[in-house]
This record gives structure tokens, C-alpha cells and sequence, in this order.
């Protein structure tokens, strides 16, 4: 987390309108829950930075979805066929990612653009985003700065008592740390633990 994720996403899909092309943005409905209704068409970064196409915008759309099917699409579905460029921010949320970017890229011929956490506060695999990796053109493994020492970071470290896998949140909830770092809180709890 905090590695400039969605900012690069945010870059990404900016330049793609600047050529002309249509857009379709598709992010976690979990986002709401963690920035209210104005994540439901806004892509949010962690320094408040938002990028929302407004109606006079030419079909692109950001929309919050739960899942990449129709179901989740909804009404949205045919606008996401349409679209030149799909952009899927927090892709560790979604299922069937794979399938789902494989068939925008192959059968529709779209250019996609997928950005998510690849492991959880664990280093686990965290939803599909690892099995893109076989399928994808580029792969770009951005890094943050380490809350802790200030060296460049690489895993998400959970600063809260909680062991669910999908929990959403920010500083709240995360630090971004280096390996030395994260190696060193978990060598800290596991003691604190034993010592219960
Ligand atoms: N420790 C940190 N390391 C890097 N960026 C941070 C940190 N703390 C806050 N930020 C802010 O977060 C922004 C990146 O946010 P974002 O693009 O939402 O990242 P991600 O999607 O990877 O979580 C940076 O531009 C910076 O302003
Ligand atoms: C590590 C980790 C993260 N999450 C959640 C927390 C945030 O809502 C998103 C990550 O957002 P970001 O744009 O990458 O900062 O994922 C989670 O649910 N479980 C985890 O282990």
C-alpha cells in the first residue's frame, strides 16, 4: 500500500483520454465503505488526489463494482464492451480476474490497465492479481517509503488487531514497511504473543 498505485493508474488513464481514447474505470465497491458515495465514481488516491470523468465525458465512465460480471456491471456492462482503455483499480478485490482481462484483451481487443495489491498484510497471495502475471504485456512493481525507517517500502504491514484478510482502510490500518522493518514487528508481536 501507499507504493503510488493508484496514482499511476490515474496517469495512466489521463494520458489514454488526452489521446482521445474511451475510458471505462472499474474499482472496489469496498472503496465506499472506506470513502463514502463519492468513491462510488471517483478514483481516490491516498493523498486525496480524484479523478472522475463528468457527464460531458464521451462514454468513459468510473464505476464501483463488486464483481467484474455482468451482475456487477450492471446497466454498465455494454459501456465497458465499448471502452477503448478498461482500468481496474484494487484488483485484489475482484474474482475472476483473470478471465476477466483476458477476454478485454484478447476477444475485445481493449487496452487494459490492472492495479492491486499483489500480497496482504501476511505476504500472501491476495486475490487474483497474481495470476496476470503469466498474461500481461508489462508488470510494474511500484514501492512506497517505509513508515518505520524511511528506506523504500515493499510489504503492507497491519497496525491493527484484526486478522481478517480483506480489511479495508489506510493509515488507519496499514503502514507501508521495508523488509527489515516488517521482519522486525513480526519478531516484536510473535513475542508479545509468547508472552501472554
Ligand atoms: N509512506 C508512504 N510512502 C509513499 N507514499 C505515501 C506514504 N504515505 C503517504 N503517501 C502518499 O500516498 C500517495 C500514493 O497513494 P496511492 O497512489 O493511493 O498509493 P497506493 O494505491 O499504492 O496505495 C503518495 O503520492 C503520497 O502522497
Ligand atoms: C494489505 C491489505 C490491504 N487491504 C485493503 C486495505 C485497502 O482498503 C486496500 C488497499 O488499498 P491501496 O490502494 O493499495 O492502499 O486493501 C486488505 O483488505 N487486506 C490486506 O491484507
Amino acid at each position: 500500500m501507499f507504493a503510488g498505485k493508484t496514482t499511476h493508474l490515474m496517469r495512466c488513464v489521463e494520458r489514454e483520454r488526452a489521446r482521445g481514447r474511451t475510458v471505462f474505470v472499474i474499482k472496489s465497491e469496498l472503496d465506499v465503505e472506506r470513502f463514502g458515495e463519492d468513491a462510488r465514481d471517483a478514483l481516490i488516491a491516498h493523498d486525496g488526489k480524484r479523478v472522475r470523468f463528468d457527464a460531458s465525458d464521451d462514454g468513459g465512465r468510473v464505476r464501483a463494482v463488486r464483481t467484474l460480471d455482468a451482475a456487477g456491471l450492471g446497466a454498465d456492462a455494454a459501456a465497458c464492451d465499448a471502452a477503448d482503455v478498461v482500468a481496474v483499480d484494487e484488483a485484489q478485490f475482484m474474482g475472476d480476474l483473470a478471465p476477466f482481462a483476458r477476454r478485454c484483451a484478447e476477444e475485445l481487443g481493449q487496452t487494459v490497465y490492472v492495479c492491486g495489491l499483489d500480497g496482504d498484510y501476511r505476504r500472501e497471495r491476495f486475490g487474483g492479481v497474481l495470476d496476470l502475471i503469466p498474461l500481461c504485456d508489462t508488470v510494474t512493481r511500484l514501492r512506497g517509503t517505509c513508515a518505520e525507517c524511511g528506506d523504500e517500502s515493499l510489504f503492507s504491514r497491519r497496525v491493527e488487531a484484526s486478522e481478517d484478510v480483506v480489511r479495508v482502510g489506510g493509515r488507519d490500518k496499514y503502514a507501508p514497511v521495508c523488509r527489515a522493518c516488517y521482519v522486525a514487528a513480526s519478531t516484536r508481536e510473535r513475542g508479545s504473543a509468547s508472552a501472554r
